[in-house]
């Protein structure tokens, strides 16, 4: 079946893929669809094991499904001499690549820009993913982390439309996340880029994705917007305040949790859907009697709680 559709810059639908046959076979993916508009980024989130490097080398063209059906750009993978053409519009960044260890960052950059029409300024990547230092540096002598930079300025030298990143900062202490996202943020507000990567961090995918594929188990369990998806999952706030332990609580529902301080106060907190209603309340009663309130604060629920609501566990196990 051949997709043309112009929404879609990655249009995935139905894809299965098996490893190995009979007892020991493993389904790692069971029937997922997934699609990428224009000028958005999508993280695949989901634990070790639950298919990520799977569909998204499949959609790369890097492994080959059972069935299903994918298009990039407009074009279906299965037709290989339409989507040859579109090597120079795709930029990857795999989880595991082997970086030839002799050569320096610059000479690797270098080498590889001969390959594209209008290739991305060498020295502006190597700056802003913060290797400046190191540009001389053997690819061999550089550690995990500085290699994985390497990596993300390869995927995007040949300055592509469409960049597959996997795990991209699973290697990257919060600095360096952060210069990788602020240049991926920079190239999206000049370019109209899109962006598919796997991630299994909660944080990375609620702060640098328009939406969110939550994959276990070979299956999509949800696919939505981060707030979306904390609006849907976990429509409660979390709010929690510190107060004397005499204070009159009477006012709050029997489940409220309440820890007790040593100085002679006690933290108090409280799952609602409607913290608003309870922080008047609050505020009324510390005005009439002695009635102390400290540290008050709502949090909103996050993409972890999501994790545990739709699969009954954390991401971890
Ligand atoms: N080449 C392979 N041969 C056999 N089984 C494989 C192969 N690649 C992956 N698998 C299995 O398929 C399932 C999905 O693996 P995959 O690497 O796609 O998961 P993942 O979500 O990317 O995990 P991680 O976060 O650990 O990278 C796992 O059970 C894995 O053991």
């Amino acid at each position: 079946m051949i997709l043309h559709d112009n929404n879609y810059v990655i249009h995935a639908k139905n894809v299965r893929k098996q490893y190995g046959h009979g007892a020991s076979s493993i389904d790692a993916l069971l029937g997922v669809d997934l699609s990428v508009e224009y000028g958005q980024v999508v993280s695949i989130l989901g634990p070790n094991g639950a298919g990520k490097t799977t569909l998204i080398e499949i959609i790369e063209g890097l492994r080959k499904s059972d069935s299903g059906s994918i298009s990039i750009l407009g074009q279906d993978i299965a037709d290989l001499k339409a989507v040859k053409h579109l090597r120079e519009r795709i930029g990857i960044s795999p989880q595991h690549s082997v970086l030839p260890p002799l050569l320096t960052i610059e000479e690797l950059l270098t080498q590889q820009a001969t390959f594209y029409d209008k290739p991305q300024n060498i020295d502006y990547l190597i700056t802003r993913l913060g290797l400046d230092d190191k540009r001389h540096f053997r690819i061999g002598n550089l550690s995990g982390g500085q290699q994985q930079r390497v990596t993300v300025a390869l995927a995007l030298i040949g300055d592509p439309d469409l960049i597959f990143l996997d795990e991209p900062t699973s290697q990257l202490d919060p600095q360096a996340k952060r210069a990788v996202w602020e240049l991926l943020d920079e190239q999206r507000k000049h370019k109209c880029i899109s962006i598919l990567m796997t991630t299994h961090q909660m944080e990375e995918a609620q702060q640098c994705s328009d939406r969110v594929v939550i994959l276990d188990g070979g299956r999509v369990l949800a696919d939505d917007k981060p707030s979306g998806l904390i609006a849907k999952y976990t429509p409660s706030s979390v709010l929690e305040f510190v107060t004397n332990m005499d204070a009159d609580l009477h006012f709050l529902p029997g489940e409220t949790q309440k820890v007790n301080h040593i100085d002679n106060t006690q933290k108090v907190r409280l799952i609602t859907d409607d913290p608003n209603d309870y922080i008047l309340k609050l505020v009324e009663m510390s005005k009439k009697d002695f009635f102390l309130i400290r540290d008050l604060r709502v949090q909103n629920q996050s993409l972890e709680d999501v994790f545990i609501q739709i699969t009954g566990r954390e991401m971890r196990s």
